[in-house]
């Protein structure tokens, strides 16, 4: 689970907060998309999950465990993947999944890598090819079987399909799915509203630094969300939203 109690972020000599006590809660089997325009906060928010950041105020709890007080306990549970997987380009897929995974702890044998390679939908000849070889998207599936192989419980991501092309970022979408469905508690940033529709469960716009507003999946079509998303800023609702109580 993953839970931001209002979770806030000043930077150092900055006039305005970067994060203005968010209150967020990721449910195990829940996902949870981020939207909102440049400069809203969301990458702040990601990056004090994964405990790169100090909260000014409030608390980002991974499984319980506060990323400011414990960031390697914290990171134990979270799987991140950003806008481009860091990869050793020289090394396979299958070389790279089996390095990472070593490092990060997890006792996952290494017989249990293969497949999991292929769960996050690489064919079974990419897993002994050098990645620079590969695809952005094999590139963004390894990440996925990293994480799967971590037993992470939560998985945070960046922009992961920024730059894919809609069958590979279509793909990808299907993967989050599959993670959510196996009780994963997924934080998707991007900036796709198409995305955010087909994964997630619930979708926050932020502006500001605040939480502006929530939408179910369930409640808006792809269309509907795109319009309410642009409404928001034309009528400036938006402003009225972060002035006042946010979400
Ligand atoms: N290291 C930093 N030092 C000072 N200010 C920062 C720093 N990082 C981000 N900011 C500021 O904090 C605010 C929120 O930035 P953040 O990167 O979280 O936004 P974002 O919603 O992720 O934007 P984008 O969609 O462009 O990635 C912005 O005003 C940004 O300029």
């Amino acid at each position: 689970m993953l839970e931001a109690r209002n979770l806030s972020k000043r930077y150092d000599g900055a006039s305005a907060p970067a994060l203005d006590r968010l209150n967020l809660t990721v449910e195990p089997g829940e996902v949870f998309c981020l939207l909102g325009p440049n400069g809203a906060g969301k990458t702040t928010t990601v990056n004090l999950f994964l405990g790169f950041l100090e909260p000014t105020d409030g608390e980002a709890l991974v499984c319980g465990i506060d990323s400011a007080q414990d960031p390697l306990g914290a990171r134990a549970k979270l799987a991140y993947i950003p806008e481009t997987v860091t990869l050793y380009g020289a090394l396979t897929g299958l070389e790279n999944l089996a390095y990472f995974t070593e490092v990060s702890g997890a006792p996952t044998p290494s017989s249990e890598l293969p497949p999991l390679l292929l769960a996050a939908g690489l064919p079974e000849e990419a897993a002994t090819r050098p990645v620079r070889f590969y695809s952005k998207g094999m590139r963004q599936k390894v990440g996925v079987a990293i994480a799967l192989a971590r037993r992470a419980q939560a998985l945070v991501l960046d922009e992961p399909t920024s730059g894919l092309d809609p069958l590979a970022a279509n793909e990808f979408a299907a993967l989050i799915e599959k993670l959510r469905r196996e009780g994963m508690a997924v934080l998707m940033v991007t900036h796709d509203l198409f995305l955010a529709k087909q994964c997630g469960a619930r979708i926050g716009i932020m502006a500001g630094g605040k939480l502006a507003t929530v939408f179910g999946a369930d409640d808006v079509d792809h269309l509907g969300l795109e319009r309410a998303y642009l409404d928001l800023f034309r009528t400036g609702e938006i402003e009225r939203r972060v002035a006042g109580e946010a979400a």
